[in-house]
């Protein structure tokens, strides 16, 4: 699939057609997404923001495959999910999609090295040598990865867990505040390393974070406000961002 921008052609990681999601019934029936359409473009850092309770999780969560919308369609990596049932979902997402969570998720008794060469293993695949230390470079993890996950600071877990994440060559890696649990110095630190997995290995990474500073490094920004799309900036200036973040519906 492919968009014109600015006499470019712009090729589709993931999108989103008229996505509805709503939660409970009568009284307690919550839209979380009311009508949600959206082109997220490969090769760019997309940051999806929005107030607390506006849609961000749900939105990612049924953009990766992890959630059914209750109507509409997604569809990643030319692939309608719609179509697949749950054991077709769980190996497109294992080979097509990245996540990175809050919480870094690494085995404990597993080094650095082990842990990032984890999914390859429990999906039988060859592990490529130029890959993994392409990636592991981009990461700054050379010298990290004999270390077990406790002798590792957070901004380095983290940056084990991005690794994890890009060595399977996904089409798309969700995030979900992946700073969430750091410290604003390791925070810099990992978000600088996401965006030059974009930049240097042509990755196609979406963000959901709350905070303007780690939207700074996105290249897109989606706007949610009460589960609809009310802003998509592109390389959106500092004012430009906060306009639409208090702007809510247009
Ligand atoms: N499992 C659920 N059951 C009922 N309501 C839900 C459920 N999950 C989310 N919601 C509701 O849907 C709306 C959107 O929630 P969502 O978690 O997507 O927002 P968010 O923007 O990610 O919020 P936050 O920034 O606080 O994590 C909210 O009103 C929330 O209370």
């Amino acid at each position: 699939m492919t968009q014109t921008t600015q006499n470019t052609r712009v090729h589709t990681a993931a999108s989103a057609r008229d996505l509805t999601k709503t939660y409970g019934r009568g009284d307690s029936l919550v839209h979380a997404l009311r009508g949600v359409d959206v082109d997220l473009p490969a090769g760019r850092f997309t940051a999806i923001m929005g107030p607390s309770g506006s849609g961000k999780s749900t939105l990612m969560h049924c953009l990766a495959g992890l959630d059914g919308a209750t109507s509409g369609s997604v569809t990643v990596a030319g692939r309608d999910l719609a179509g697949l049932d749950d054991t077709a979902l769980t190996l497109f997402r294992r080979d097509h999609i990245g996540f990175v969570f809050q919480a870094f998720n690494l085995l404990p008794m597993l080094t650095a090295g082990q842990n990032i060469l984890l999914p390859l293993e429990l999906s039988g695949r060859a592990v490529d040598r130029v890959r993994y230390d392409q990636v592991v470079g981009v990461l700054g993890l050379a010298d990290r990865l004999g270390h077990l996950p406790s002798q590792l600071s957070g901004g380095q877990q983290q940056r084990v867990a991005i690794a994890r994440a890009l060595v399977t060559q996904p089409d798309i890696v969700f995030a979900d505040e992946p700073t969430g649990n750091l410290d604003s110095e390791a925070s810099a630190e990992v978000l600088g390393h996401l965006r030059r997995s974009v930049r240097e290995l042509g990755m196609t990474v979406v963000m959901v974070t709350h905070e303007l500073d780690a939207a700074a490094y996105a290249d897109d920004v989606v706007v949610i406000h009460d589960g609809a799309i009310t802003a998509h900036l592109s390389d959106p200036g500092q004012d430009e961002l906060v306009a639409a973040l208090r702007g809510g519906r247009a």
